[in-house]
């Protein structure tokens, strides 16, 4: 017979088969992710509270979305990366779906199905795993973990110099400096105003943006190859090329003039890290674009000034998103911070946190007839809001002391048939030593 569990599939009674007969299943996460034992998910633990406790301290509101989100999200035609690499299939429903390969377009999404009903602005933050289907012939990873913060609603630069302020926050609560790590800064308006005399449609824009991008990924004269290929005019090109070599705000403005919003955003920005008190954090590098297409102004990106890695986080403004999506035109500006450049970063400087576990007590009973008592014993400490680990099965006590070792107890609470006759419980200090009978009424 067969009976249905909850999940409504029939399950059949059946005998389980003679051990040892059973094909083993695979036992690794499927290629390109990851497991999280407790050492990993301890360190990852520690990461993601830190996300959180800046992003607290900016007043910005948790979010989340579903990992599942419809295709149509991300289906956009600047041949980025992450459409390439996107993880997407057509469930049974025939409906073409992907695992998010990003946040943004989730929290776009979200705000616009609220509507009116948000009171702007927007200052949300997510912690969420995205996906991308990479032939694993690079070996590259298929998950992450991502911290996005974004403001709704704020056209101002100074969400830009919030957004980079909470990083550096971020970073400096980690023990990362500013010797450490910088921010490349730029604006994609830099590139519209130099191809502004080109004529140059919305939709080459976002193509010129993504190939830029990968400049220093492959050879200067690839790159060229690809904006011709877009029908970018050689003199275009040219021009182009000479600008992004840009590192100096001035040299930019003799180029650009003073008047256009470019020079000016970068100004303004400058100009508040100088208040927010990070401006040996940032730097101007005509270079940056970024590899999303729907940036429209400030792009940044932070990197390891040694250069060994690749970039630790990007974001910028993103003022055309939601009207893309069909919702009204809000400004809008974000970034996203993976969970694994940042630990190799960490390793890199040495300063990689060991997390050890920690329970605060251990108790267990010497006699079988007595394993009430210790759980009487573990509720009356966990009612008094204490972790207890409590040994479930008759184990003799150097078993205990070991793994009182491994989970890191503070503290061992025994209960032995002798002192119990008197109400009494051992308690041994685990970091002291020190080891004594108590009255379990007084036991704290
Ligand atoms: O940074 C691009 C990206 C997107 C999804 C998953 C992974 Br791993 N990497």
């Amino acid at each position: 017979n067969s009976d249905t569990n909850e999940t409504g599939r029939s399950g059949s009674r059946s005998a389980p088969p003679a051990a040892g007969t059973q094909q083993k299943i695979d036992v690794n996460p499927p290629r390109g992710t990851r497991d999280f034992p407790p050492d990993e998910m301890r360190l990852r633990t520690w990461l993601f509270n830190n996300f959180r406790e800046v992003s607290r301290m900016y007043g910005f509101e948790e979010v989340d979305f579903p990992v599942l989100e419809s295709e149509a999200l991300y289906i956009r035609k600047a041949g980025e990366e992450i459409r390439d690499q996107l993880y997407c299939f057509e469930d049974r429903g025939n409906r073409r779906v992907a695992l998010r390969p990003e946040l943004t377009p989730s929290l776009a999404r979200l705000v616009i199905q609220k509507g009116k009903s948000l009171s702007l602005p927007v200052k949300w933050f997510a912690v969420g795993q995205c996906w991308r289907y990479e032939r694993m012939t690079r070996g590259r990873r298929r998950e992450h973990y991502q911290w996005n913060m974004d403001i709704i609603g704020v056209a101002d630069i100074f969400a830009e110099a919030e957004l980079i302020s909470s990083v550096v926050t971020f970073f400096k609560q980690i023990g990362i400096t500013a010797s450490d790590v910088g921010f490349k800064i730029s604006s994609r308006k830099v590139l519209q105003e130099v191809l502004n005399c080109y004529s140059i449609s919305e939709a080459l824009f976002g193509k010129v943006c993504i190939i830029i991008d990968k400049m220093g990924k492959i050879p200067i004269e690839e790159i060229k190859k690809e904006l011709a290929l877009v029908q970018l005019p050689g003199e275009a090109i040219e021009e182009l090329l000479q600008v992004l070599s840009m590192k100096c705000l001035t040299e930019l403005e003799e180029k650009l003039g003073a008047a256009g919003e470019a020079v000016s955003d970068l100004k303004q920005l400058f100009s508040l890290a100088d208040k927010y008190g990070f401006s040996e954090w940032i730097q101007f590098d005509a270079s940056v674009v970024r590899g999303l297409a729907y940036y429209t102004g400030i792009v940044f990106e932070g990197f390891d000034r040694e250069g060994k890695l690749r970039a630790i986080c990007g974001g910028g403004r993103y003022d055309q998103l939601l009207s893309t999506f069909g919702g009204d035109d809000i400004p809008a500006c974000g970034f996203g911070f993976g969970d694994a450049v940042i630990v190799e970063l960490l390793k890199e400087k040495g300063i990689l946190p060991e997390i050890s576990p920690h329970v605060e007590n251990i108790v267990c009973s010497l006699d079988r007839d007595l394993q009430g008592v210790a759980a009487a014993i573990a509720t009356r400490l966990r009612g008094r809001g204490q972790s207890v680990d409590l040994v479930l099965e008759n184990k003799p006590l150097k078993w205990v002391f070991k793994r009182a070792k491994r989970v890191n107890a503070a503290r061992l609470v025994f209960v032995g048939a002798d002192e119990w006759q008197k109400g009494m419980v051992g308690v041994k200090n685990l970091s002291t030593g020190e080891q004594y009978e108590i009255n379990v009424d007084e036991l704290e």
